[in-house]
């Protein structure tokens, strides 16, 4: 944890504990070149990769399970622990641990309800507004290991 972190305090609620960053998990799932992201009724114009915070307790590839199976109705085959990433929550706008998986499907993901909408993307798209972590960390990463063009 960077000392900038372990200094930041809650001031909103005038607490003097460190916040910490929130805890996201998330899959990432390539076919084809392209990835699959989501966007959440909550904010319909922001993607960013299935997943989300797990319930007290919960393992992360527990959470990753059940997300996924909430969001779009599969299951992670094989997943892989890919990075962990700090960067800021795209609707929050707080401090967030994203812990990547990468993971294949082997059905067609349905949307659920929670759900605005769903895209397979080449990271290249003008008109997809992603989060700062998929642009600035994980396609990068999946450029370099060649899943996905340059
Ligand atoms: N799932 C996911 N969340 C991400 C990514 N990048 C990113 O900034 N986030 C942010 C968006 C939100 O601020 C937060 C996750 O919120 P969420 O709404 O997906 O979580 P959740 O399904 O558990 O929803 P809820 O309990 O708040 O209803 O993390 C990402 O790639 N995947």
């Amino acid at each position: 944890m960077s000392q900038e972190r372990a200094t930041q305090v809650d001031r909103a609620s005038g607490g003097e504990e460190p916040q910490e960053p929130l805890a996201v998990v998330a899959a990432a799932i390539v076919q084809h070149g392209r990835l699959l992201v989501v966007s959440k009724q909550a904010a319909p114009e922001v993607f960013y990769l299935p997943g989300g915070k797990p319930d007290p307790g919960e393992e992360p590839l527990q959470a990753l399970c059940r997300e996924l199976d909430e969001e779009l109705g599969v299951e992670p085959r094989e997943p892989r622990l890919l990075a962990r990433v700090e960067s800021v929550a795209a609707l929050e706008k707080v401090p967030m641990h994203l812990t990547l998986f990468e993971a294949r499907i082997d059905r067609l993901p349905r949307p659920a309800a929670e759900l605005a909408d769903m895209q397979w993307i080449s990271g290249h798209e003008r008109d997809v507004r992603l989060a700062p972590a998929v642009t600035d960390h994980l396609l990068p990463m999946l450029r370099q290991r060649g899943s996905m063009a340059l």
